[in-house]
């Protein structure tokens, strides 16, 4: 069974209001995106590995832990997904990174895929798939589908704004994958825009409005 994690705390509440404002110009939308990020990322990698240390203090020696260097990919849905990569990669400054190029139909909002490049080692390689945001849900299952063709089994996905149809459609598609979100809005409108939601995440990240 999917964990649906919706990560509650002020900061988030307050990036949320700036990402969701129409005001917001590209450069302060941008860089919320990429506050949330760390800030919803931090909540998901909480059962990441660790091991102990011993490290010597200006004092004394003490015992301390640190990451396991496990074999860890984030994986940007473009374009959006972008966005988010730089705070990932902020919490978790090795891991690789795979990139899955899909592009939503407007008319039947059906994704196309246009790019997928992922790095190796998939039997032990743990995934964050990134996009800000869960709509109907087809491009995150189509996503994870892919992802999981190659062998890949620990997948977490990290969204900023889920609609409860895209978290219906991927807990369905994908019973295994725990979900971390920002908020989960109300409803999709009559063409597939999350509301109240930001619009189309892409445009605002890259200014292509
Ligand atoms: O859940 P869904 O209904 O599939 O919608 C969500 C997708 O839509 C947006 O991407 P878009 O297709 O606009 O591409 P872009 O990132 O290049 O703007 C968003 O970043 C998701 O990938
Ligand atoms: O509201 C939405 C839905 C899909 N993609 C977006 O960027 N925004
Ligand atoms: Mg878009």
């Amino acid at each position: 069974m999917s964990k649906i994690v919706i990560v509650e705390h002020p900061i988030i509440k307050d990036y949320l209001s700036k990402i969701r404002n129409k005001e917001t110009n590209t450069k302060e939308f941008r860089n919320a995106v990429k506050q949330l990020s760390v800030l919803i990322g931090y909540e998901a990698t909480r059962n990441l590995k660790t091991q102990n240390i011993k490290v010597q203090t200006p004092l004394c020696m003490t015992q301390c832990e640190e990451l396991v260097n496990e074999d860890i990919t984030i994986v940007p849905i473009l374009r959006a997904g972008l966005g988010m990569l730089e705070g990932m990669l902020e919490l978790l400054p090795s891991a690789r990174v795979g990139h899955i190029g899909l592009e939503r139909n407007e008319e039947t909002l059906k994704p196309r895929e246009y790019y997928f490049k992922m790095p190796g080692n998939y039997e032990t390689m743990q995934t964050f798939v990134i996009d800000p945001m869960l709509a109907t849900g087809g491009s995150a299952v189509d996503a994870i589908d892919k992802i999981k063709e190659k062998g890949i089994k620990n997948i977490t996905f990290i969204c900023v704004i889920a609609a409860p149809e895209g978290v219906d459609r991927l807990k369905e598609a994908h019973p295994d994958i725990n979900i971390y979100m920002g908020t989960l809005d109300d409803h999709l409108n009559e063409k597939g825009y999350i509301v109240p939601g930001l619009g189309d995440a892409g445009d605002r990240i890259f200014g292509t409005l």
